[in-house]
């Protein structure tokens, strides 16, 4: 198995909290409620380490209240090489209804200032010199961080060699597919806030997924949600519908898609065979909180049920319907 770095910029405690039915304005007694410690990369950490390989986290933590995070990390095994800040890691609260529709309010974080990005720029040379297979770098920025300075982390990336795996958005998705990145795992909302219009069809979503492969990032995944989602990869466009499930709480399904297309990649499965396992994976988290489990007793089903078609990319306009 491989040695991988997990980088989460701005890290999370998930309030998750269930209700019936979410009626703004309204008082509501919740059925239930937890909080677990997270982050997009941390997220993705978790799985892969789940999948056996050795995961090494990176990024920021408020030195007030880590010790969820810590207690996370030695439960699953992770090296926690994450630099200590003045100040509380955020909390970003889940919303889930009965009907399985979650409502995210995702909180700005503790802010990073200059002495705390050169002491994280030093972690992560150090982390690199390591040799890890791949980074996975996932998530917002936290207050203070430049949306350039994801194109830095991209850039010393290169120095060492070692491929980047991005998940972000905004302004700092831009920075991170400019300056070249080996996957990209946008939304389609993502993509079109990268494409600066908005999406109205398949053909324009892939023309966009296509322009952010011609802009660095050398393959482009595009997850919608319970919706089927679009690879381009080597030369092939691949379209893939994930499995009906029912839906519990969708917050971890793009985290688990990343990190079991991630394990596929670095155990040397074949490009369908790794998407077969991530879209599984991601519907498999969709089913419950938090991130997808191949030890699930049904896994293999979930996998037989994922639908897989592939075009060369200039077919692109013509990717169809799955056939019933
Ligand atoms: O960094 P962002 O984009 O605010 O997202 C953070 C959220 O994403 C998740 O990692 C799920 O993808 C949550 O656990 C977390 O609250």
């Amino acid at each position: 198995m491989s040695h991988v770095l997990a980088i989460t910029l701005n890290p999370a405690l998930d309030l998750s909290i269930g209700v019936d039915q979410l009626v703004p304005g309204t008082l509501h007694r919740a059925r239930n409620a937890a909080t677990v410690a997270a982050g997009k990369g941390h997220n993705v950490a978790c799985v892969l380490a789940a999948l056996g390989h050795d995961v090494t986290v990176a990024g920021f933590l408020g030195d007030e209240n880590d010790g969820a995070h810590a207690r996370l990390f030695a439960a699953h095994g992770l090296v926690d090489r994450c630099t200590r800040i003045a100040g509380a890691t955020r909390t970003n609260v889940k919303i889930g209804e009965a009907d399985g529709r979650v409502s995210d309010v995702n909180t700005p974080g503790a802010i990073v200032n200059d002495t705390d990005w050169q002491a994280f720029m030093a972690t992560l040379d150090d982390a690199l010199a390591q040799a890890p297979a791949a980074v996975v770098l996932a998530g917002s920025l936290a207050p203070g961080i430049a949306p350039a300075r994801i194109g830095d982390i991209v850039q010393r990336c290169h120095t060492y060699e070692v491929p980047v795996w991005l998940d972000t958005s905004g302004a700092a998705l831009a920075a991170g597919v400019a300056a070249g990145c080996a996957w990209v795992k946008p939304n389609a909302c993502e993509l079109a806030e990268w494409a600066g219009v908005a999406l109205a069809d398949e053909a324009e979503l892939l023309t966009a997924a296509h322009d952010m492969q011609a802009a660095g990032g050398a393959h482009v995944i595009v997850s919608r949600g319970g919706e089927r989602l679009y690879a381009c990869h080597a030369g092939q466009l691949w379209v893939v519908t994930p499995p009906r499930v029912a839906v519990a709480n969708t917050v971890c399904a793009g985290d688990s898609l990343l990190a079991g297309l991630l394990h596929g990649q670095l155990s040397g499965q074949a490009t369908d065979e790794a998407l077969r396992f991530a879209c599984a994976l991601a519907a498999e988290a969709v089913r419950h909180v938090g991130v997808g489990r191949a030890d699930a007793p049904d896994f293999s089903d979930l996998q037989a049920q994922v639908c897989l078609e592939t075009t060369p990319h200039g077919a692109v306009a013509t990717a169809r319907e799955p056939s019933p």
